[in-house]
């Protein structure tokens, strides 16, 4: 406000006492003329030119009513300065003593300042050379009061500034060792990362291998169990082979042996075989040994094992099967093979087979000889007419008739 007001050249606070000036004055430090900075930077030259700073104070001098306290403060300490290079200590100590007369608008602070404080200095250097030295004594006590005042700021000024500079580097300090810390934090977790990824490359890869060594074997059993089938299995009908029957067959006649269990073999041969070849051909007369097996193979308990020894020949073994029972059997294949039309085949005439039943009789057997008997039986059977079940033990029974 001051400011402003001075520099429009009124000054609103002209009535008003300098103590209430003083009082009211909002501003610790008011601003000043650069010129007369330099002025009083001139006038510290040993030769200045005299001329010139009087022109330049005639100058300045005419802007006082445009100027603060401040900057009359200093214009008037400007003449002191010209006076006293002069010689002219009287002049000097009346402009001094002017510009001392503002001292009460300005700040302590502003006064210990460069270059307001120097006027005591002045002061005291002209009272002294006018012999007036009580006054020179007042002044540089004035002096050395502003002087410590600014000493002190400055020392306070200075230990700010290296208490901040301390808080500076300490902070850096710290921003090292937290930028340290989290360079390591980023490198263990980039680590942690690198080692989650290897272990789930590594864990992909065992898995692949597991899921393709499981592959591997799966395939290995299927081909191996197939391989095995195909040992134990007829190619054209599908039913046991002959390996299967004996290996069978053997069994059976072991479980006979340990427990007693009956155990009845069938053995079957389709009639005229050769007729059906002859008129149809091989390949109907391969339709039918098919269609008779699986006929036969319905007719078939879980337990039971039917295979085709080769040719038109077939045997089934049944075991936990009286000779009852296994009759009863035989008698259904024979009426389901003879009733079944074959015409699918081009085969017009009806198709039979004749059965040889046998039955475990003694331990003493093997399988061998239970599938004699029932070769024997089914010998008999085609001797009888064919399309017929005989019983083993009948002949035998009939022979022993024979031979009393
Ligand atoms: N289609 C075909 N025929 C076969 C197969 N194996 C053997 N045969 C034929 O079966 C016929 C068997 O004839 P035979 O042993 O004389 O007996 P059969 O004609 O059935 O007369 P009986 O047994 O006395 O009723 C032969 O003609 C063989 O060639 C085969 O796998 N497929």
């Amino acid at each position: 406000i001051y400011q402003e007001a001075e520099l429009l050249g009124q000054d609103h606070l002209g009535e008003k006492s300098p103590e209430e000036k003083s009082f009211l004055s909002p501003v610790e430090y008011l601003s000043y003329d650069v010129r007369l900075v330099a002025l009083l930077s001139q006038l510290k030259l040993p030769n200045y030119d005299k001329i010139a700073i009087d022109k330049e104070i005639e100058a300045l001098s005419l802007l006082v009513p445009f100027y603060n306290y401040a900057e009359q403060y200093l214009l008037f300490m400007a003449k002191g300065v010209r006076a006293r290079t002069s010689s002219d200590n009287s002049a000097a100590i009346e402009h001094f003593e002017q510009a001392q007369s503002f001292i009460q608008y300005l700040s302590k602070k502003q006064l210990a300042q460069p270059p307001f404080k120097e006027l005591q200095t002045l002061m005291a250097e002209s009272y002294a050379e006018n012999e007036q030295y009580e006054e020179a004594f007042l002044a540089r006590r004035e002096y050395l009061k502003s002087y410590n005042i600014y000493r002190k700021e400055n020392r306070q000024k200075m230990i700010d500034s290296i208490k901040e500079n301390h808080e500076i580097d300490k902070k850096k300090e710290l921003n090292k060792i937290l930028t340290m810390q989290n360079r390591q934090k980023e490198r263990v977790i980039e680590e942690h990362q690198a080692e989650k990824e290897q272990r789930r490359i590594n864990f992909t890869i065992i898995l692949t291998i597991a899921v393709v060594f499981i592959l591997l074997m799966l395939r290995q059993i299927t081909i191996r169990n197939r391989l095995l089938k195909l040992t134990k299995i007829d190619s054209l009908t599908g039913v046991y082979n002959r390996n299967t029957l004996f290996k069978e067959g053997q069994q059976m006649v072991g479980q006979f042996r340990e427990s007693f269990a009956e155990f009845t073999v069938l053995l079957l041969d389709l009639d005229h075989f050769k007729a059906i070849n002859d008129n149809y051909g091989h390949q109907v007369g391969d339709q039918v040994l098919i269609k008779c097996a699986e006929l036969i193979s319905e007719t078939m308990r879980t337990r039971d094992v039917f295979s085709r020894i080769g040719g038109e020949e077939f045997a089934a073994l049944l075991p936990y099967a009286d000779h009852n029972k296994a009759k009863a059997i035989a008698e259904r294949i024979l009426e389901k093979i003879a009733s079944y039309d074959f015409s699918e085949f081009s085969v017009e005439h009806q198709v039979t087979t004749s059965i040889g039943v046998a039955t475990m009789q003694s331990s003493e057997m093997s399988f061998d000889d239970i599938l004699h008997c029932a070769d024997l039986a089914m010998y008999q059977a085609k001797k009888q007419g064919r399309n017929r079940a005989v019983s083993y033990h009948k002949i035998a029974r009939d022979q022993e008739r024979r031979n009393t």
